[in-house]
């Protein structure tokens, strides 16, 4: 049976310089592999994101990226292999240490948009104030100043993919997993969304993203190719 080992949290500070070629292992993938029922989903996939890294998996539907980013959530199990999580003393898997947007967005429909970035911030235990602050400055970021007040329900698909965005730079977690984030937005928002999880992995983040979008890929350092739950390239 495969496990998720918890190794160490990586304190993050501000802005840093590219972290060096022998800098640690934040995300290590060993061996996966994933099956549901009689679908083998991940079939032995290895690789890793350092701080600082920005790693793109790309392939066609079906081949597996939507597992892989589960399986480095600890949300799927694990049939075999090993993901570790940090690079020191403690856990990543502590609340707040590992953000995802996931794909479909996963937002609370019939809560506004600053709600739903406010509510993990407050869950984490960031005091009401700061919390506040930081969910207003996430929506600025992501474009949505103005529509923080909106039900989610009454946003367009874009804007609901922006405000889980959002939601998750807000956390400032070590790790940021993000499926397909830019699925939905139109190309100067792609691009703003790009720029956004850019800036997390300069400032000491890993960000491992799931795209189906070639140009999206090529904002990354290094893509992954999946197919048929195998990497095929890297
Ligand atoms: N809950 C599930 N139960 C059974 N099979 C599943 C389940 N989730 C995914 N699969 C299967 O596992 C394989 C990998 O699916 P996954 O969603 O990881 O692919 P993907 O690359 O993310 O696809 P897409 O680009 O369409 O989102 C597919 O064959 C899919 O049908």
């Amino acid at each position: 049976m495969g496990r998720h080992s918890e190794r160490g949290r990586r304190a993050l500070g501000g802005p840093r310089a590219a972290p060096a070629p022998g800098s640690a292992r934040i995300v290590d993938v060993r061996d996966v592999s994933v099956r549901y029922g009689d679908v083998a989903a991940l079939r032995a996939v290895s690789l890793s994101a350092r701080a600082g890294d920005f790693v793109a998996v790309t392939g066609h539907s079906g081949a597996g990226k939507t597992t892989l980013v589960n399986a480095v959530a600890g949300i799927v199990e694990l049939a075999s292999g090993e993901i570790d999580l940090g690079d020191g003393p403690g856990s990543l898997r502590e609340p707040g240490a590992v953000a995802i947007i996931p794909q479909g967005n996963g937002l609370a429909s019939v809560l506004t948009a600053y709600e739903n970035v406010l509510a993990p911030l407050r869950a984490r235990g960031y005091a009401p104030a700061d919390a506040a602050e930081r969910a207003r400055a996430a929506l600025v970021s992501v474009g949505l100043g103005e529509s923080g007040t909106h039900l989610v329900e009454e946003l367009s698909g874009g804007q609901q993919q922006r405000a889980a965005v959002a939601r998750a730079l807000a956390i400032e977690a070590a790790v940021l997993l993000a499926d397909e984030p830019t699925s939905e937005l139109d190309h100067d928002n792609r691009e703003r969304i790009l720029d956004l999880l850019r800036a997390r992995a300069d400032a000491g983040g890993s960000v491992l993203m799931t795209t189906h979008d070639p140009e999206a890929a090529e904002r990354a350092d290094r893509v992954i190719e999946l197919d048929d739950g195998e990497v095929v390239g890297s």
